[in-house]
């Protein structure tokens, strides 16, 4: 690419610099498009479970970034509740694949999401 760059993270921040600025799920598709493949597309600002995982990696991102929810597990019960947060997701994502009919991170694609 132009830049040479290794990646990209797709992030508004979690929600707490802009005023006003859209969410970062709604950014994702349009930069997924533009990448096109060529680098790993991360995002983040918002992931609180599995559900939110299965969108994100639905809508064309690589992989998920947590900023606050491991922050919550460690101020609540240190580096096992760090733990329990990984697990919980870990759990959760499974069960909404599950759920959903999809037994590989690789078929979680845009015609599973319904737009509300
Ligand atoms: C208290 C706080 C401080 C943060 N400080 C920075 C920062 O200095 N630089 C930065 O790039 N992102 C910063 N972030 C954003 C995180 O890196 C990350 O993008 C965000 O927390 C992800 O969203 P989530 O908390 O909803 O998971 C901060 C987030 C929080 C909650």
């Amino acid at each position: 690419m132009e830049y040479e760059l290794d990646g990209i993270i797709v992030s508004n921040h979690g929600g707490r610099q802009l005023d006003g600025c859209i969410s970062s799920i709604a950014a994702l598709p349009a930069v997924v498009n533009e990448v096109g493949g060529r680098i790993p597309v991360l995002f983040d600002s918002g992931i609180r479970k599995g559900t939110d995982v299965v969108k994100a990696l639905a809508l064309g991102a690589d992989a998920v970034l947590l900023g606050r929810p491991y922050v919550y597990g460690l101020a609540i019960n240190g580096k096992e509740g760090v733990q329990e947060v990984l697990d919980n997701f870990i759990y959760d994502l499974d069960a909404t694949m599950a759920t959903a009919g999809v037994d590989a991170v690789s078929a979680l694609t845009r015609d599973i999401l319904v737009r509300k």
